[in-house]
């Protein structure tokens, strides 16, 4: 019984959810102020409702407690005790194929007032926006699976991490050399030190580092390199350990983002480094860089389309006018920075997204109105690899 007042509480929370502010943000916030609830019950909940969000804007039409079920269903590569008992009699179906699966919820979706029966593409509608070379129905398929958590293991820290790995009975992938894949819930941090001898960092960003090779970009050492979207500075670190001395400058829009930077580089042993904040949105801001920078890393702001299978509530509620809006944003970002290039520079181009108007189009701007040319352009798919797809294109300046 205990499973149906699960799912009784899933309806409920999913019906006060609105899409405001991330979904496990709000799920803690309803957890605390209703203290009823254990352990066990607060994760079988939050389970069903991400299985709920995980339908993305498939089966529209079935109710709120269906659609949980039917994603409980299309999630679970086994069966379990909860479907066992919210849904008996697909239990047995659980390990079919997905696509096999699909067939038991549109016979339920069909003969509901839908109408015409529903698949994984219909997850992700958007197939036309999307980015050249992304298979939408594997992509919308991924979003049924949870990413993995990964690792990046910093140079020269090889062996120790897989050691302590490995006395710690945390088992792992290994799908490219210093890329450790876990399972989500793994705790790491208790194992690993992280930042100083592994960085959290997905798949698809790790492979970023591809774009940052000293052959690539005829990097001399001290190459003056700006992280100008620095965030936490995921993508500097990385730079930091493929480029070997550089000359760093970060930057990003708010001065607590840069605050959570200088903590993680002091963990990560990045002591010689410039910060300063400016919103790269305003043609006005002051950019406080010494000298013109030979490398910018431009990681910007975007839909997070690709990083949606991690937070699928974002899959649930996205607007499509969305994307122009991130587009225009980008358009002013890329065009206050690339300026700032110093001649026979390189741009680095990133985003984690998989539409078209934030990846090529922008690119494409980027050459028509400033005449940089295309080093190296690709779409890093992750959908494959339980990882988030990005794209990344490196441009050159005459
Ligand atoms: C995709 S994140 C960067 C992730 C980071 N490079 C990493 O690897 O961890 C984009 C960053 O752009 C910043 N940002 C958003 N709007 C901005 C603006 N108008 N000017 C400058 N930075 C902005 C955000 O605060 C966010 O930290």
């Amino acid at each position: 019984m205990k499973f149906f007042a699960h799912l009784n509480t899933a309806v409920q929370v999913i019906g006060q959810y609105k899409g405001q502010q991330p979904f496990g943000i709000f799920i803690k916030d309803f957890f605390r102020q209703d203290k009823k609830y254990g352990s066990r019950d607060r994760k079988n909940i939050s389970h069903l409702c991400y299985c709920y969000f995980r339908l993305g804007k498939g089966y529209p039409l079935l109710t709120v407690e269906e659609r949980i079920v039917a994603g409980l269903f299309l999630c679970s590569a086994t069966p379990n005790e909860m479907l066992a008992q919210l849904k008996p009699a697909w239990n047995d179906q659980a390990g079919l194929p997905v696509e096999e699966k699909f067939s038991f919820v549109n016979a339920v979706s069909s003969s509901s007032a839908s109408g015409a029966p529903d698949a994984a593409p219909a997850i992700f509608p958007w197939k036309d926006a999307l980015s050249a070379g992304i298979d939408h129905e594997a992509f919308s398929g991924s979003f049924l699976v949870q990413p993995h958590l990964f690792l990046r293991i910093r140079p020269g820290k090889e062996k120790m991490v897989q050691q302590k790995l490995d006395g710690a009975g945390i088992s792992y992938g290994m799908p490219a050399p210093h890329c450790i894949a876990l399972a989500n819930a793994s705790k790491i941090d208790e194992v690993i030190r992280l930042n100083k001898e592994g960085v959290i960092q997905d798949y698809s960003s790790q492979r970023v580092g591809e774009f940052l090779q000293p052959e690539l970009l005829a990097a001399a050492p001290g190459v003056r390199v700006w992280d100008c979207c620095a965030a936490s500075g995921g993508k500097s670190i990385l730079a930091w350990d493929v480029l070997g001395s550089i000359d760093l400058t970060v930057s990003d829009i708010r001065e607590s983002i840069i605050a959570n930077l200088k903590k993680r580089f002091a963990e990560a042993g990045i002591t010689k480094y410039r910060s300063f904040v400016a919103d790269l949105g305003d043609p006005q801001a002051t950019l406080q860089l010494p000298v013109s920078p030979q490398l910018i890393i431009a990681d910007v702001p975007c839909s997070g389309s690709g990083t949606w299978s991690r937070t699928p509530e974002q899959l649930y509620y996205f607007e499509p006018a969305a994307i122009a809006r991130y587009r225009g944003l980008q358009q002013k970002i890329v065009s206050r920075v690339i300026e700032k290039l110093a001649p026979g520079g390189h741009f680095l181009y990133i985003t984690c997204s998989v539409f078209r108007e934030e990846n090529e189009e922008v690119v494409s701007f980027i050459q028509q109105h400033f005449g940089l040319a295309i080093v190296k352009m690709e779409l890093l798919r992750g959908y494959d690899q339980q990882a988030d797809t990005m794209f990344a294109a490196l441009l050159k300046k005459d």
